[in-house]
């Protein structure tokens, strides 16, 4: 719930004049009230826009809701779900996530799932076992080649926002390959190679490409350091050198 559309439209204006290295390919996900604003403004450039959120039905009496259509005609491509804020105020569980995973790919959105432990999970030992059941059920019953359409996004809860601290990175290596090893087993391991996995929760400009050099680490997810365009453009090329 940051950038209205007039603090978001200067925001894209500025990600629009970042000149982006070859192999960055990145994303912005802004509210819904800024969504048409951002991917008209970025629509000509390597930028991908996407929405926090979505209902999984097209259209009916949800009042409130927004539907994979209309995410769609608003110009965006990137569909983020299951964010843990989401999960914790807003209802969100395992099996509505795998609704909106399905619907997102029958609308042609990229679904960006994010999983992640809480602070219990990580305190008693059960990170990967979350981790895995959050993947195979917001993946439930769908083919290999959908899975290939993927991304997933690791952001454990004790790491998000002011009060979080960010992951150790030999905690992430192990979380990131047990994902791999999840999607390998519902998808293959050719399939499993090609879906980024994503880290998020407390990236900055200090430990970003720390965690990008990891094995299983595709990229990062970034809430308050990438708000300023000149801080997401100082991580970009901290990421890319
Ligand atoms: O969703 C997130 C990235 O947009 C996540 O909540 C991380 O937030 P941060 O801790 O402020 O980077």
């Amino acid at each position: 719930m940051n950038k209205g559309p007039s603090a978001a439209r200067a925001a894209a204006e500025a990600l629009a004049a970042i000149d982006v290295p070859d192999g960055i390919h990145p994303f912005v996900i802004p509210p819904f009230t800024s969504l048409e604003a951002v991917a008209g403004l970025l629509e000509a450039t390597r930028w991908q826009v996407g929405a926090q959120n979505m209902h999984w039905e097209d259209e009916g009496a949800w009042t409130g809701e927004i539907s994979p259509p209309m995410v769609r005609e608003c110009g965006a491509t990137l569909i983020e779900l299951g964010h843990s804020e989401r999960r914790e105020h807003f209802g969100e569980t395992d099996v509505t996530v795998n609704l909106k995973v399905k619907a997102a790919l029958h609308h042609g959105l990229s679904p960006l799932i994010c999983i992640g432990d809480s602070a219990e999970e990580y305190a008693s030992g059960a990170t990967h076992d979350t981790l895995a059941r959050q993947v195979r059920m917001a993946l439930h019953e769908l083919p290999a080649a959908s899975i290939g359409a993927i991304r997933l996004a690791y952001e454990p809860v004790w790491a998000i926002g002011a009060q979080g601290r960010a992951a150790e990175s030999d905690f992430v290596a192990a979380a990131h390959a047990r994902l791999r090893s999840v999607l390998a087993e519902l998808a293959g391991v050719d399939i499993a190679r090609r879906v980024p996995i994503l880290y998020g929760g407390s990236v900055s400009l200090e430990n970003a490409s720390g965690y990008t050099a990891l094995a299983d680490v595709d990229g990062v997810f970034i809430g308050r350091s990438a708000w300023s365009p000149a801080g997401l453009e100082a991580i970009i090329r901290s990421v890319a050198s």
